[in-house]
């Protein structure tokens, strides 16, 4: 069986990360989801993740339990290193990525694609609006880093817009995947 790709999914705050990924799981099966490990309160809403304390994402860190891990809106993100065997019985694994670890990413796993979402700047402030997850000041926080751009010269990237309908979106991915033969 040969190894399942790794789509590491990325784009300014509000643009439809977890949306898009929810949406690719339920209309292709063969994807899963990974489940990040934030040290966020469990019951923050949004997205499914395993919250932890300050103390706990440091210990898993040491003991060597993520994959990936950085720090992000005064958060720390883990992604734990059980992908591994999931790609390795060749399953397609979407995970939500800081931009900041895509050249790392590339270095880690043998196939990674970066899913590159985008949308215009009002669209981006209505959506964090409308999430309700943070607060003004947080929200404006997150709106400031929507210029990040990409780390130069990485491998494989799609680029896909989702300022339309999330099947639209969908739809794009897929045959941009399968154009690719990931
Ligand atoms: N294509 C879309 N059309 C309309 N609303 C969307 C679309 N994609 C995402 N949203 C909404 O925008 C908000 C932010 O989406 P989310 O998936 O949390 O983004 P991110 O993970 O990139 O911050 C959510 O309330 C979500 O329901
Ligand atoms: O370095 P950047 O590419 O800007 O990404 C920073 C962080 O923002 C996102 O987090 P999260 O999903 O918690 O926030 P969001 O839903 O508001 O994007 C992303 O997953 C990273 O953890």
């Amino acid at each position: 069986m040969s190894t399942g790709a790794l789509i590491g999914v990325v784009g300014p705050s509000g643009v439809g990360k977890d949306s898009v990924m929810e949406a690719l799981a339920r209309a292709e099966p063969s994807m899963g989801l990974v489940r990040r490990v934030i040290t966020r309160p469990a019951d923050a809403g949004g997205e499914d993740f395993e919250g932890v304390s300050e103390e706990e994402f440091a210990r898993r860190r040491e003991q060597g339990e993520f994959v990936l891990h950085w720090p992000a809106h005064g958060l720390h993100y883990g992604v734990p290193a059980t992908v591994r065997g999931r790609l390795a019985r060749g399953e397609t694994c979407l995970v939500n990525l800081s931009r900041a670890v895509l050249a790392e990413a590339e270095r880690l796993f043998e196939r990674f694609v970066t899913l590159h979402l985008t949308a215009p700047a009002e669209v981006l402030a209505e959506r964090l609006a409308a999430r309700g997850r943070e607060d003004k000041a947080e929200i404006a926080r997150r709106l400031s880093r929507q210029g990040f751009a990409l780390p130069e010269g990485l491998g494989r990237v799609i680029e896909v817009a989702n300022d339309g309908p999330l099947e639209r979106t969908v739809a794009t991915v897929l045959s941009e995947l399968q154009a690719g033969k990931v």
